[in-house]
């Protein structure tokens, strides 16, 4: 049996290794559009043809990224709305679900947004981490309700993540103090709210995000300055309700040092975890779509959404 990924599809999980394409959100509409994409491309002639291939393409892609679960859940909602006995009925209803995955990912965002603007009042200073485009809908809404706002923004080594966010926000003319991540604690007097991303929410309101949120959470609890995650509820990690663990990313070593600088040091041991888990006692909000949760309290919406779980997306119903 021909089981093929199309090269486009090897093309987009690339991008996503590389983190050409990044952000739990983008990526989750690239590896449902890249569904789609394998789809269309299919010439299988049976319906068990083009099922195996599409389940090679989504092994694909998952495999590209572990902690950010947006990526399987958005490969299980293509898969959940791929029906038929056809190829074409299964082509047509996979490309169907993952436009459908991508509108109500947009709508999603919208909808988070406003919800977590409301956490937000006119002249607040915002911390940020990372660049989460769940985030920036808080601040874009916050805008659009009128409040004036103007941000520290963490510039998140090692990749400098913080540079993509202070360029959005300037872009929507919101004030920017670019600082580095260890200076994080000695700003916090000076802002007002912080606010962050997601790459996995666990059913314990653990919060799993780019390096350095912990430690951000932390000291913000310290100061006394709230923190918010934003994360749309793609963000929630089904198998943390059966006792699953989120795998955290350690990307490579050149990302940290130089590989020539390295080697002038000597020998030494390197390590890039690129996400870390806040803990909810540390979290002040979880803000979804569907409204804004205390961290210990978003595993009730977690049993609203998920039924069975299993561990891989095309392996059965999440
Ligand atoms: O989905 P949105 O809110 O855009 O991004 C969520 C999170 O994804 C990013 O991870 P990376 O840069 O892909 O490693 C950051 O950790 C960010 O907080």
């Amino acid at each position: 049996m021909d089981t093929e990924v199309a090269p486009a599809v090897e093309a987009v999980a690339a991008d996503i290794a590389e983190m050409e394409i990044r952000g739990a959100a983008t990526i989750a509409g690239a590896a449902a559009e890249a569904l789609a994409t394998q789809a269309r491309a299919s010439d299988a002639g049976t319906a068990d043809q083009f099922r195996a291939e599409m389940h090679a393409a989504a092994s694909y892609l998952y495999d590209t990224r572990p902690t950010a679960v947006s990526l399987p859940n958005a490969l299980r909602f293509v898969f959940q709305g791929m029906d038929g006995t056809t190829v074409e009925s299964l082509r047509q209803s996979a490309v169907d679900a993952a436009e459908r995955f991508q509108s109500q990912l947009d709508r999603a965002q919208d909808d988070l947004g406003e919800i977590g603007a409301n956490r937000l009042r006119d002249g607040d200073t915002v911390m940020t981490h990372c660049h989460s485009t769940d985030a920036l809908a808080c601040v874009e809404a916050a805008l659009d309700q009128g409040k004036d706002l103007s941000a520290v923004v963490k510039e998140t080594r090692p990749r400098n993540q913080g540079h993509i966010t202070a360029e959005q926000l300037r872009q929507w003319d919101v004030p920017v103090t670019l600082i580095v991540d260890s200076a994080a604690r000695r700003y916090l007097d000076e802002v007002d709210h912080v606010l962050v991303g997601a790459d996995a929410v666990a059913a314990d309101g653990s919060v799993v995000n780019k390096i350095g949120t912990s430690g951000l959470a932390v000291s913000a609890r310290e100061r006394g300055v709230p923190i918010m995650t934003a994360a749309q509820i793609i963000k929630l990690h089904p198998g943390t309700m059966t006792g699953h663990t989120v795998e955290i990313e350690m990307r490579d070593e050149d990302e940290v040092i130089d590989p020539s600088e390295r080697e002038e040091i000597g020998q030494i041991t390197v390590e890039n975890p690129a996400f870390d888990v806040t803990p909810p006692r540390y979290m002040d909000a979880i803000v979804t779509e569907r409204g804004q949760f205390p961290p210990e309290s978003i595993v009730t919406l977690m049993r609203e959404l998920f039924g069975e779980t299993s561990a891989r997306p095309w392996e059965g119903p999440v």
